[in-house]
């Protein structure tokens, strides 16, 4: 959408009511955008301390409205394959899936062997099964910096379509690598505390955009399912401690992104 001072945003159009749940049966390709989801997922980024999506508001129109990122020839940005993708055919399984030992490959391929590209990958299958999102297929990075860079979290108008369930394949990434970068740890531990329920910190947050003001932008079975999804997160994390620890492995789960900054106790207690 263009605006008369030549500003722009993505528009994504209300397509269905917030309490319509997805169908279990859809095939999750054929799922609807919803223009809640782009909203809730900005909200729940910030929150979850990533800031990695556009700002996305709500407007009397019942749309989402995405701020523009810079016109593509100011700002090329690099698409990517996620390695996690699912199949896009009924029948046929996705690497990941068949092969147990799928992360140490991916490990050792570039972009992944170096920096933090694995765990920022990580933090968004975070924020995707917090949010129920089945489609990232494709993220992308502003080329100029590299494969130095953080990832753009962009296209979440298929999340919080399920409440009643959660979709554990979504987390694979997480269980198979056993790796998380500290500094999200230690959020997720807060946001499991009850006077920072994850849930509780997405209502007062989404009660800010406009669109509140027609109907809350999460309906409440959607903001429960946050904190049931947060608490299966910690849990992985904590077995993938504990197996490691059996096995007498390093230990190396906890990817410390804060060097070494002591103010928080560490241990890995859901
Ligand atoms: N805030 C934004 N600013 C600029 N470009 C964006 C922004 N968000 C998304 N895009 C670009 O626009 C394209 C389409 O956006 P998006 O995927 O959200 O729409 P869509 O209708 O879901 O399309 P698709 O069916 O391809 O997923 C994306 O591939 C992305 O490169
Ligand atoms: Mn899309």
């Amino acid at each position: 959408m263009t605006f008369p001072n030549y500003g722009q945003a993505l528009f994504k159009p209300k397509k269905q009511e917030r309490d319509v749940e997805t169908d279990f049966n859809l095939f999750y390709f054929s799922d609807f955008e919803r223009h809640n989801a782009e909203i809730a997922a900005f909200h729940l980024d910030r929150i979850l301390g990533f800031q990695r999506i556009p700002p996305v508001v709500g407007r009397l129109i019942n749309a989402s409205l995405a701020a523009m990122l810079p016109d593509l020839s100011l700002a090329p940005r690099r698409s990517w394959r996620s390695p996690w993708r699912r199949s896009y055919s009924r029948s046929k399984l996705a690497q990941w899936e068949k092969d147990p030992n799928f992360c140490a490959t991916v490990k050792k391929t570039p972009p992944y062997n170096k920096g933090t590209r694995l765990v920022d990958l990580i933090d968004m299958t975070i924020l995707d099964f917090l949010m129920s999102n089945m489609d990232r297929h494709h993220y992308e990075t502003f080329e100029k910096f590299g494969n130095d860079t953080y990832l753009l979290h962009l296209d979440n108008g298929r999340a919080f379509g399920r409440h009643s369930q959660d979709e554990p394949s979504i987390l694979a990434p997480l269980q198979q690598c056993c790796r998380i970068r500290r500094s999200t740890f230690l959020r997720l531990r807060l946001l499991a505390l009850p006077q920072f329920r994850l849930s509780d910190v997405m209502r007062e947050s989404l009660s800010k955009d406009p669109l509140t003001s027609v109907a809350p932008l999460l309906a409440q079975p959607h903001l429960s399912a946050l904190d049931r999804r947060l608490h299966t997160v910690l849990q992985t994390v904590h077995h993938c401690q504990e197996s490691r620890r059996l096995a007498q492995q390093r230990n190396d789960v906890i990817y410390d992104d804060m060097g070494g900054y002591t103010g928080f106790d560490t241990t890995t207690r859901p």
